[in-house]
């Protein structure tokens, strides 16, 4: 039984906290596929498409509301139709849980359109 990831909350993120490691970062990301782990398993990202700039710029408008919401913060490049979303928590540069927290609810507002 896959933890519903979107339905978890993030929890404050302490220093020293081991990043998740490799094996661990796998199985999280069986559950948010549309998203690509960097080569060292510290990082994830997905890339969404839209109509326009206006369309982009409300999806960031969106996920930073979430970003508040969670006390945890997605790095987003947007521009004419795209944005990219870059998921580490960067006190323990490398990836938690609640990176994978975000990435769910993020694909829940994103309507879970493939990227490009
Ligand atoms: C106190 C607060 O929980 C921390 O500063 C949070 C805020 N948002 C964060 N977001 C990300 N991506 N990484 C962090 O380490 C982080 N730390």
């Amino acid at each position: 039984m896959t933890d519903d990831l979107a339905t978890k909350t993030c929890t404050p993120c302490k220093g020293g906290t081991p990043p998740l490691s490799p094996e661990a970062v796998a199985h999280y990301a069986k559950q948010v596929p549309q998203w690509e782990v960097n080569g060292d398993a510290t990082r994830i990202a997905r890339t969404f498409r839209f109509r326009n700039y206006a369309g982009a710029f409300a999806f960031v408008a969106r996920v930073s509301e979430i970003a508040e919401e969670q006390g945890h913060h997605p790095d987003i490049t947007f521009g004419w139709g795209y944005a990219t979303v870059t998921l580490q928590t960067h006190k323990i540069k490398g990836l938690h849980e609640n990176d994978f927290i975000m990435a769910a609810r993020i694909d829940e507002i994103a309507g879970g359109e493939p990227a490009a």
